[in-house]
């Protein structure tokens, strides 16, 4: 059976770092699934379909015309014929994302497309409900989390290198309204899978994240 391993947490924990590394030292796809849902309301916008539409939202989900082609290291989302890589990554991005998270049409259309990325390489699922609903019988599953200052330092540093204002304050407010939201909506919370291991890297490097949960795969696989 193909491996899955899950990554899920909240926003800045340090998933897309900790699975980039795992993809690239198993030699694994990466499946970024929040780029699904970002791509999704950046989408319905440029039709000009209203985030709270979920019967139009579910539909465009269903249909959406979306490539993800690496290059040089980074990974090229083409929606519609369109390049979208740095549109997606902005905090209003994130937030619409989960804005349209909310609704179980929306997420009922996107599961299919998720499942799909699994693959006789293995796979690693970036996300928020990987190991609950999306993958649930995967074979190892981390749950990533550090302290909403600590994520909210890194995302201004991240943001900012990219060329883009960042505002300490307004940052923590928005990361704070985010994980409330998805750790209480209805559908596919934001709660670890009870098999996860837990990893708070509030106060441990990239490297050694990294480095413990190799260890922990090791010991799984
Ligand atoms: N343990 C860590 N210590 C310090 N910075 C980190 C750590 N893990 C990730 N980062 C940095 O924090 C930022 C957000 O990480 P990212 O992997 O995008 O988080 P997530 O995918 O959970 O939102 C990135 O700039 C990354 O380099
Ligand atoms: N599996 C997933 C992934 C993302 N999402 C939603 O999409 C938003 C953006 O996810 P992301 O992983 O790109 O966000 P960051 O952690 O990178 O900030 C999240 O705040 C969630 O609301 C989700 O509901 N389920």
């Amino acid at each position: 059976m193909a491996v899955v391993i899950t990554v899920d947490g909240p926003s800045g924990a340090g998933k897309g770092t900790l699975c980039h590394a795992i993809a690239e030292k198993l030699n694994f796809d990466f499946l970024d699934s929040g780029a699904i849902y970002r791509i999704l309301a950046l989408a319905a916008l440029k039709k000009g379909i209203d985030l709270t539409d979920e019967n139009k939202l579910a539909e465009l989900g269903r249909h959406l015309n979306v490539q993800f082609i690496p290059e040089n290291g980074e990974i090229n989302v083409i929606l519609d014929g369109e390049n979208v890589r740095d549109q997606i990554r902005t905090a209003e991005a994130g937030q619409n994302a989960s804005k349209i998270a909310v609704y179980p049409k929306v997420r009922e259309a996107l599961l299919q497309r998720q499942r799909d990325f699994s693959s006789e390489k293995g796979l690693v699922a970036d996300g928020r409900d990987m190991g609950t609903i999306v993958f649930p019988n995967a074979q190892i599953k981390f749950f990533l989390e550090a302290s909403p200052e600590e994520r909210t330092k890194r995302r201004v540093k991240q943001l900012q290198e990219k060329g883009f204002n960042a505002n300490f304050d307004e940052i923590l407010a928005e990361i704070k309204e985010r994980d409330f939201r998805d750790r209480n909506r209805e559908v596919a919370p934001l709660v670890p899978a009870p098999d996860a291991k837990l990893l708070d890297s509030t106060n441990l490097s990239i490297d050694q994240v990294i480095e413990q949960a190799l260890a922990y795969i090791k010991s799984k696989l």
